[in-house]
């Protein structure tokens, strides 16, 4: 079994380059699908979540080949099956996105219910509602989802109860081949949504309003490939803005978008440390002591909730009382029984954590019981006193591209052990 050993106590030096989005890749990936000519993408991070989504669309009979370390190139004039693989779509919840694809272009899909997962139930309710309301019949047997639309998908005017990013981009990408306009009110806003219809957009697709709540949809016959760069990831960005808050550290964040990160931004000033917004990228420099700091995660523009777990690791150093109340999963606290294995004072009221800050984490061995709090844990254990060791790092490679060499040369101490081989 691999994990991660950490010895605590480095402050974070230097200048990390931020990899393109894994929330934008995956979908933009997956829309690739809706072209009939060659897309050429680039800015591809190196993620198990972007091995899954090319198997994905793979077995759908799209030709993808991998050039270069960070570049894609996707062919789909062809699509030879509509079924999704329940081996595939278990491993990432994100496969459900082929839906809006396959029905717009195939008129039918099939694909299993992705289920929940450590952070929540995660329905798809609104996808399905917003696929019937274009025409699609939906058909739900022994968790398999048939959807059809013989005729094609029409355009509609959809309302989302909840502006999911998931719904959102099904809907964009289904909408964009659909006959006539679709009006999508109460749509999710969050950068990789624009990504995804900037790329659309470049693909033939006619779409407006990407951003704000509510998005206009001309629908086109045919979509052609396109070239795309993917935006950096602004939760990687933010995880090492807080790494170098917590370390009282150095880091220039290179690639960083200001603009996509302004709530945690402003934590970080609450908490005390100085950032400073370049044209290129984000320094961070942490300060002694740390403020306590409460946050709320919403919907973009509000403060993500991939980037929960992490603000907590700083909070259980701050000096004071911080409020961490988790709004968008029902489920996103798995990694506060973890933070309390190093020392943490915390303690759960309904969707809120009350995090009562002490003055040193100690090293333990923690698991990663989701992405994010995996990236939570390491950074919980650059500050630790002693040795942490972190496991199931399958969570964190799903969506962190060489997450320890670039701590390393950002001057942590960190390694990825194979417990099993030290043993023999
Ligand atoms: C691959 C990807 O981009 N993943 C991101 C995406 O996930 P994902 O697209 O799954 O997240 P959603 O925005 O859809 O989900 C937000 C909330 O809405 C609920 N919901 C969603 C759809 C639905 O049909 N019914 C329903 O009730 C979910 O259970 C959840 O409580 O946005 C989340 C919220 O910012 C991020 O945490 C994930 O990192
Ligand atoms: C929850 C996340 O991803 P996913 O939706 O792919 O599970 C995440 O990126 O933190």
């Amino acid at each position: 079994m691999e994990k991660l050993v950490i010895h605590g106590g480095k402050p974070l030096e230097g200048t990390v380059r931020v990899s393109g989005a894994k929330n934008a890749v995956l979908p933009i990936i997956v829309a690739s699908m809706l072209g009939t000519t060659q897309s050429t993408l680039t800015e591809i991070p190196k993620l198990a979540d972007v091995h899954t989504v090319c198997d994905v669309i793979a077995s759908l009979g799209v030709h993808i080949e991998h050039p270069e370390r960070d570049t894609l190139v996707i062919d789909a004039h062809e699509l030879t099956s509509t079924t999704a693989p329940y081996d595939l779509v278990r491993r990432m919840r994100a496969s459900f996105l082929v839906m809006g694809p396959l029905l717009a272009r195939k008129g039918r899909a099939q694909i299993s219910l992705p289920g929940g997962c450590s952070i929540g139930a995660r329905p798809i309710d609104l996808h399905l509602k917003a696929f019937e309301a274009m025409g699609a019949v939906i058909n739900l047997e022994n968790g398999d989802i048939e959807a059809t639309a013989p005729n094609g998908l029409k355009g509609a005017q959809i309302y989302l109860d909840f502006p999911s990013v998931g719904a959102t981009e099904n809907i964009l990408m289904a909408a964009s081949m659909a006959e006539g306009k679709t009006v999508l009110e109460n749509a999710a806003e969050e950068p990789e949504i624009v990504d995804l219809a900037t790329y659309l957009n470049s693909m033939g697709a006619n779409i407006r309003g990407a951003g704000t709540n509510v998005i206009r949809i001309e629908g086109v016959k045919e979509l052609h490939g396109a070239n795309h760069a993917v935006i950096p990831d602004r939760i990687e960005a933010g995880t090492f803005m807080v790494g170098a808050a917590m370390t009282q550290g150095n880091v220039f964040v290179e690639n960083a978008i200001s603009e996509h990160l302004k709530p945690l931004i402003s934590k970080l000033k609450e908490v005390g440390a100085e950032v400073q917004e370049e044209i290129d990228g984000i320094r961070v420099i942490g300060h002694a002591p740390l403020r306590p700091a409460d946050i709320k995660t919403l919907p973009y523009p509000g403060f993500p909730t991939d980037m929960q777990a992490q603000f907590m690791a700083l909070t259980t150093i701050c000096q004071g009382t911080s409020v961490v109340t988790e709004t968008v999963f029902e489920n996103r606290f798995m990694h506060v029984d973890e933070f309390k294995r190093m020392g943490a004072k915390i303690r759960i009221e309904g969707r809120s954590a009350i995090v009562e800050g002490v003055p040193r984490l100690k090293g333990a061995s923690v698991n990663a019981t989701d992405l994010r709090a995996g990236a939570a844990l390491v950074l919980a254990g650059l500050v630790a006193d002693g040795e942490t060791e972190v496991g199931y790092l399958y969570h964190i490679d799903r969506g962190y591209d060489n997450l320890v060499l670039k701590l390393q040369r950002l001057g942590a101490d960190i390694v990825r052990v194979n417990i099993e081989e030290e043993e023999n």
